[in-house]
């Protein structure tokens, strides 16, 4: 997949293309319909296109900081629509300039130059200054230029439609498992091993602390069941395993700073240096004070016993399961 970044002109295109728009952020079972709809436009000479903008339109319109991170951080976006077999991923700059384009100039300086036979948007598209520019400006605007408009209903999900600020609220209440519903695949983030404070594997429980995450969307503080897997390969680890995760401040050791920290079951190794991505399965319960270590290595243990049952993995220790507490 090729990706190009659109300072104030697109490049002009080498060949026809079927081009969906939109902020696209999560990728989830929403703008798949989208793809999905733009895919089924493409013929076999005509490349298929995706085209968002950052920063995040939503921070840069309303100021709200919670925008300055993402569901999908731009590589994840551009790993799943390389899997989702997209052909280019245009990331326009949602510039002071590009926020003054009336709709005609967004069409003549983004769209035209694309070669663009189709384009594909939701239902509830604004584009141009001050959001004038709608569906039917589009088609209007597509008529003398050759392409026209195909328009995706929202998908819903038990009668709510399935958008990126639901998930965000999911996360933010730890309800992971819903969110995984309108994504389609669970929550991932991905992070670099960074060194902690060396007093997990003093308590039998070493865990990977997850540095680089800033752009994301980081759930609820708590604990949570996770799948896990090393990104690129690597010799002597494990492709993809299981495990706990801690996120939050860690009353008990008192942690100033938001972290997320995986204990890898069944596994024993270096990870430093590592990329890892962790899926957020299942919340196992909030993150607690506890007085002292041992009574937090003791509740660790049932974390692990609990996220074994929950993906059916044998028990290798003594500590009978029961449970978060
Ligand atoms: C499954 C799991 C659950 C945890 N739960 C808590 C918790 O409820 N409260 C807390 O203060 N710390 C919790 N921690 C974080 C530990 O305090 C932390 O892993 C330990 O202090 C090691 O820190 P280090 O990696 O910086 O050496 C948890 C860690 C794991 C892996
Ligand atoms: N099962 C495991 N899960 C997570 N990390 C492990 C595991 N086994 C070994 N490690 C290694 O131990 C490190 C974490 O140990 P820890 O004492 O918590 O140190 P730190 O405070 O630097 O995170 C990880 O970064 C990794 O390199």
């Amino acid at each position: 997949m090729e990706l190009i970044v659109i300072e104030d002109r697109a490049p002009a295109s080498s060949a026809p293309q079927v081009l969906a728009i939109g902020k696209f952020d999560g990728v989830h079972l929403g703008h798949r319909a989208i793809l999905n709809a733009a895919r089924q436009l493409t013929d076999g000479a005509e490349r298929l296109a995706v085209m968002s903008f950052e920063p995040h339109p939503t921070y840069v319109l309303t100021g709200n900081a919670e925008y300055t991170r993402w569901l999908t951080p731009r590589a994840e976006r551009v790993r799943l629509f390389t899997e989702l077999g997209v052909d280019a991923f245009y990331v326009a700059q949602f510039t002071r300039a590009f926020q003054q384009l009336e709709p005609e100039a967004f069409v003549d300086a983004y769209l035209v130059p694309l070669q663009v036979q189709h384009v594909v948007v939701g239902r509830d598209f604004r584009f141009g200054r001050g959001g004038r520019g709608n569906v039917d400006v589009l088609r209007d605007l597509g008529r003398d230029r050759g392409f026209d408009v195909g328009v995706v209903d929202p998908v819903e999900e038990h009668g709510h439609k399935i958008s990126s600020s639901r998930i965000r609220e999911h996360l933010r209440e730890g309800r992971v498992e819903a969110a995984q519903a309108l994504l389609g695949r669970p929550y991932a983030i991905l992070g670099e091993v960074v060194h902690g404070d060396k007093r997990g594997r003093t308590i039998g429980f070493p865990t990977a602390n997850l540095g680089g995450i800033d752009d994301y969307v980081l759930p609820k503080s708590g604990v949570y069941a996770v799948f896990v897997e090393i990104e690129g390969e690597r010799e002597g680890a494990f492709a993809h395993a299981f495990g706990v995760l801690n996120a939050g401040y860690r009353p008990t050791v008192d942690g100033a700073a938001f972290q997320l920290e995986v204990h890898v079951l069944d596994f024993d190794g270096d990870l430093y240096g590592q990329r890892l991505r962790v899926s957020f399965l299942r919340r196992i319960r909030d993150e607690m004070k506890f007085d002292g270590l041992e009574a937090l290595k003791a509740q660790i243990a049932r974390d692990c016993e609990f996220a074994r049952a929950v993906f059916g993995l044998s028990s290798d220790s003594a500590i009978p399961s029961q449970g978060p507490a």
